[in-house]
């Protein structure tokens, strides 16, 4: 047989306490349950406060009415007219007891706990007595039981510790002489040996369930909550929290200590004594398997089980010579807190002995205090211990599971998912079973750390990546597209969702924590956003506090590299492609990559030169493996190179410029193009990256404009200035026609020299052979001396370089 029990929202409803019976009805079919009910839901909190406001002389009546209100529509609504006079009857009959009791207590101005006790067990009673007779409709085996009179417990009322020996002759007893009745037993309440009701504390019903079944030696204990069993995390904090299919004893107590409010550990205690299997299961669906608590679980591939949290901690400090070496010290401090009631949530101690941290509840540090102040009073007063010192608003995070004791790394991986997310760790406790590992952080980096860590242990899982995009423009736009498009495909192969968190241009700004959809971005910032602020973007984005958080500068502007520094000092990474930021001074070069380095984050800029080619990535890794690079020539002008391969024939200088700007390859400035200023940046950033600490004023340029051109005030002025200039251009045409040539803009970085010139080259030189917007770049290097190695392909429009920041993006987080 089994027991199975329903909580307070399965019993809360007409419509669920349907649903519950038919759930007990599927059951019959196998062997007779016992039905372990609760109060129907809200009703103990209102008991109690009905007890209290009694005690202060204050109304209950209002309240009384609404329980007794809650019952009555279910016995309306599910018992046959004739039916329901002999519940309405037995339950008023409760309802007056309830009022004498409440009456008595304001009369003496006193609640004790056994009054109090009394006085919640009609919580139990009400609804078992008016499920079993609704039930009784069904099948007539059906029996209410007062459980209270079965369950033996010594008078320690609120809490009350159960006599098993007498309990289980007792429930044994009774269970025989109703052989073949399916018993609806109240939860929850007890008696002691004088007969006056007790409780069994939190999770009281769960407890009633598991002391009939470990009675009763059933098969099974079933709990029926609201939740598919137990789950990997606090689904409310991880939307992508799953449900664990299997949990050992030691894992459900360990996850359940901290948070994961499904069960209270010690109920379980009788069933983990008889090894009775305890499934977790979901009123609401019923079809779910839940989770299995038993000792034979099977060896699971996943490396914890799960992680608990508690939102609201704070930490004692105790430090001092007092503690050095003086055995029963620490057994004086939590015998002091333990007699008090106080509960330690966790504990650690230096090796040198010289501090204790423990965590206590934030409602309870301040009587901890007092205490330790008046127990070590003499230690105080000769300096041995400093002054306890408390810091509140801390949260615990614990990552729990079995299998860690035999998984090397576990404690690396936790570690390196909060670093990596800027989360300081304030105290770290690993139980000596290995199946838990603790640690204390600030309660404001809570649902971050655990969704970082979710992330990082559930592998199998996506790893999310929430981004916050400045600029809207034609990269940005694009990069939304491809975000939209490809996504299906991310998360089906590569593990991983992106989430646009953010988005801003000059003139609007969005969030979303969830993530924006990247259907309607444009109009639901057009409509829904509010005016842009930089400051603003960025301290939001900070604010949101989110995991594994990208920030995305597609903008061609300077302010937003101002906050390059302030951002990775956050532990968020960045990924631009503007040049702007690591084109400045090579001191802020040099800061971003040591900032982004020192709090573990990425700063990915593969745009900066050649769009999507592999060319910063190139570099990066011949540096890194050692090599030395001797010579660079490169063409990175992208809107340069289309102008040089399309200036031909009849075509006009003014008009291939045009041409260039409207395919999307030209600066948002044309004007950086042709002056050859955002070459003279790529050939920086390359000149920095292969070490040299050069500033722009080293780079000397050739220009491939007449002077005119080059003073022009306005992008206006400079097209007009081009047209006005166009023999000079076509004189560069003709005379390289005639040589057979073609024009080129190579820049050439050589033992720290770096210059951009515009030659005329035959067929014979490399450069020759390129096509449309086309960059190249040869690196010469120690290892690539007889050869170079060479890229080449399209460096700049739309569609390559937002793929570029794209794939930057993807690689956010994924070489740790
Ligand atoms: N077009 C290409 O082939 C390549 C472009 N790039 C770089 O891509 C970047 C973007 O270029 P486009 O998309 O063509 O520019 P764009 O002018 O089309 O768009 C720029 C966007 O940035 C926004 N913006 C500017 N200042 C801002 C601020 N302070 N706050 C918020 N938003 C701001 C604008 O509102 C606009 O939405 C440039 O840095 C460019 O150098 C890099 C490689 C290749
Ligand atoms: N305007 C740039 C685009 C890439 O950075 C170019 O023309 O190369
Ligand atoms: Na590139």
């Amino acid at each position: 047989m089994k027991v199975l029990k329903f909580g307070g929202t399965s019993v809360g409803s007409a419509e669920n306490i349907k649903t519950l019976l038919s759930i007990v009805a599927k059951e019959k079919l196998q062997s007779n349950p016992v039905v372990v009910l609760s109060a129907m839901s809200g009703v103990t909190n209102l008991l109690t406060d009905m007890a209290e406001s009694a005690e202060r002389g204050e109304d209950y009546d209002t309240s009384l009415k609404e329980i007794e209100a809650k019952h009555f529509a279910v016995i309306r609504s599910l018992l046959p007219a004739a039916a329901q006079n002999p519940v309405f009857t037995r339950l008023k009959i409760f309802f007056n007891e309830l009022e004498d009791l409440l009456q008595a207590v304001t009369n003496l101005r006193e609640l004790s706990l056994q009054t109090k006790d009394q006085i919640l067990s009609y919580g139990e009673r009400c609804s078992s007595f008016m499920i079993a007779h609704i039930a009784s409709q069904q099948f007539e085996e059906a029996l209410y039981v007062n459980g209270s009179e079965l369950i033996k417990t010594d008078s320690n009322f609120g809490q009350a510790r159960v006599d098993t020996e007498l309990t289980e002759i007792l429930i044994n007893d009774f269970y025989q002489a109703n052989k073949g009745k399916v018993l609806f037993v109240t939860g929850f309440i007890a008696s002691n040996a004088a007969g006056r009701v007790t409780t069994l504390g939190r999770g009281g019903s769960d407890y009633t369930a598991a002391v009939w079944g470990s009675a009763l030696n059933a098969e099974e204990i079933e709990i029926w909550t609201d939740v598919n069993g137990m789950m990997t995390a606090d689904p409310r904090i991880v939307k992508k929290a799953f449900s664990l299919p299997e949990l050992s004893y030691t894992e459900a107590m360990e996850l359940s200590y901290f948070g994961a409010k499904v069960i209270y550990p010690p109920t379980m205690i009788p069933a983990f004594m008889k090894k009775i299997p305890i499934v977790i299961k979901n009123t609401f669906e019923p079809d779910f398997a839940g989770t299995y608590i038993k000792s034979d679980v099977k060896a699971s591939r996943l490396p914890i089980k799960g992680i608990s949290s508690i939102d609201h901690i704070s930490i004692i400090n105790l430090t001092g010579s007092g503690m050095v070496g003086k055995a029963g010290f620490s057994g004086r401090l939590f015998s002091l807190l333990s007699r008090e009631q106080i509960n330690v949530v966790l504990i650690t101690q230096s090796s040198s002995e010289h501090s204790i941290t423990f965590a206590v509840k934030p409602t309870d540090a301040g009587q901890a205090i007092a205490l330790i102040k008046k127990e070590f009073e003499l230690e105080l007063d000769a300096n041995k211990l400093a002054l306890p010192e408390v810091e509140n608003n801390l949260a615990v995070l614990a990552i729990v599971g079995e299998n860690m004791k035999r998984t090397p790394g576990m404690s690396g991986r936790l570690f390196n998912a909060l670093g990596r997310n800027g989360i300081n760790v304030r105290a770290i406790a690993q139980g000596s079973s290995e199946y838990n590992i603790s640690v204390i952080i600030s309660a404001a980096d809570l649902s971050k750390a655990v969704n970082a860590v979710h992330d990082a242990f559930f592998t199998d899982l996506k790893r999310t990546l929430n981004i916050f995009c400045l600029g809207t423009g034609n990269i940005g736009k694009t990069l939304f597209k491809q975000l939209r498009e490809q996504m299906p495909f991310l998360s089906a192969n590569n593990d991983l969702q992106v989430k646009v968190a953010g988005i801003s241009n000059t003139r609007k700004m969005i969030f979303s924590a969830e993530g924006l959809s990247l259907e309607d971005w444009e109009s639901n910032l057009n409509t829904n956003g509010e005016q842009a602020d930089l400051a603003g973007f960025v301290e939001r984005m900070k604010a949101l506090n989110l995991p594994n958080c990208v920030f995305v500068d597609n903008t061609a502007a300077e302010t937003p590299i101002e906050f390059y520094q302030g951002i990775f000092e956050s532990s968020i990474s960045v990924v631009t492609c503007n040049k702007k930021g690591n084109s400045a001074d090579f001191a802020q070069y040099k800061s971003f990559k040591d900032t982004a380095r020192k709090f573990g984050v990425d700063f990915y800029y593969e745009t900066n030169v050649g769009a999507g080619l592999p060319i910063i990535r190139t570099l990066r890794e011949l540096m890194m493996s050692g090599d030395k690079v001797a010579c660079i020539e490169a063409i990175l002008s992208g809107t340069i190179s289309y102008i040089f391969n399309n200036f031909k024939g009849d075509a006009g200088f003014y008009e291939t410029v045009k041409e260039a700007q409207e395919l999307g390859y030209t600066e948002p400035d044309p004007r950086d193009d042709l002056n050859g200023k955002d070459f003279m940046r790529k050939m920086l950033i390359l000149a920095r990256d292969a070490g040299y600490p050069l500033e722009a004023i080293d780079v000397k340029i050739d220009n491939i404009l007449p002077e005119a051109c080059l003073n022009a005030t306005s992008v206006e002025d400079f097209y007009s200035e081009l047209q006005k200039n166009a023999a000079y251009f076509e004189d560069l045409k003709t005379r390289a026609a005639n040589d057979k040539k073609v024009l080129r803009y190579i820049g050439k970085l050589e033992n720290g020299n770096v210059e951009i010139s515009l030659q005329m080259v035959d067929d014979s030189h490399p450069f020759y052979m390129l096509s449309g917007s086309d960059n190249i770049i040869s690196f010469t290097t120690d290892r690539y001396h007889a050869r170079p190695l060479v890229v080449k392909g399209p460096g700049a429009g739309a569609e390559v370089t937002a793929a570029g920041v794209f794939a930057d993006i993807i690689n956010v987080g994924s070489l740790s």
